[in-house]
């Protein structure tokens, strides 16, 4: 591989100095603030007792304390109040910014959940989805086996499969695919 010079040195010093930052910054601090605050916690018995949870009203409906409220994703992803024929394959829908917007603030489009137990993996997944398929799509030309249908009934699951795996024949469409072998 072609390495090229951008004007720094990395000598074992600087790579002890960068492993004892990672260390004490991204260790030490937590581990010594959890430690805080039970000691606090184990201190003070009165506070250790309180709930924070209190009975709320959102959108109109009151949600008593302790309710465990589910958010039906699934439905709210497909309301064809909120997206023009929902079950329809229309990738051009996500090129306005607000539908694209899946972070979790978009209330119509939670592929990721939203709030504080929000996906941890998102930066991951959304690099990863656009690679794995811009790969597929770049290097192939991709065809359905003769005679074949795609079937796109799903599945039933924590995370919707499709009912039948999905068959389809690659063609190299790189004139240097030798490279990718
Ligand atoms: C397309 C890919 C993915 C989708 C659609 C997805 C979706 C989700 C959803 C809907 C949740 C629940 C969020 C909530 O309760 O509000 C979640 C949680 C979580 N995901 Fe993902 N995820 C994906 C990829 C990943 C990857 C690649 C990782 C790890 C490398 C990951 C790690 C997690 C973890 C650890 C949680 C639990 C977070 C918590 O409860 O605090 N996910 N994901």
């Amino acid at each position: 591989m072609e390495q090229k010079d951008i004007g720094i040195s990395l000598d074992l010093m600087k790579i002890k100095a960068i492993v004892m930052d990672i260390m004490i910054g991204g260790t030490d601090t937590t581990i010594t603030t959890v430690e805080w605050v039970m000691a606090e916690l184990l201190n003070t018995p009165q506070i250790m007792a309180k709930r924070p949870s209190q009975s709320a009203i959102v959108g109109g409906y009151t949600i008593p304390e302790g309710t465990k409220v589910f958010l039906n994703a699934y439905a709210i992803q497909r309301d064809p109040q909120v997206w023009e024929s929902p079950l329809e394959f229309q990738p051009e829908r996500f090129l306005n910014s607000t539908n694209l917007e899946y972070a979790g603030n978009n209330m119509n489009y939670l592929p990721f959940g939203s709030g504080r137990r929000i996906c941890a993996g998102l930066p991951l997944a959304e690099k990863m989805l656009m690679f794995v398929l811009a790969s597929l799509l770049h290097s192939f030309d991709w065809k359905l086996p003769e005679g074949e249908n795609v079937d796109l009934s799903e599945g039933f699951g924590l995370v919707i499969k499709k009912n039948e795996r999905l068959l389809a024949i690659p063609a190299p469409r790189l004139s240097n695919f030798e490279l990718y072998q």
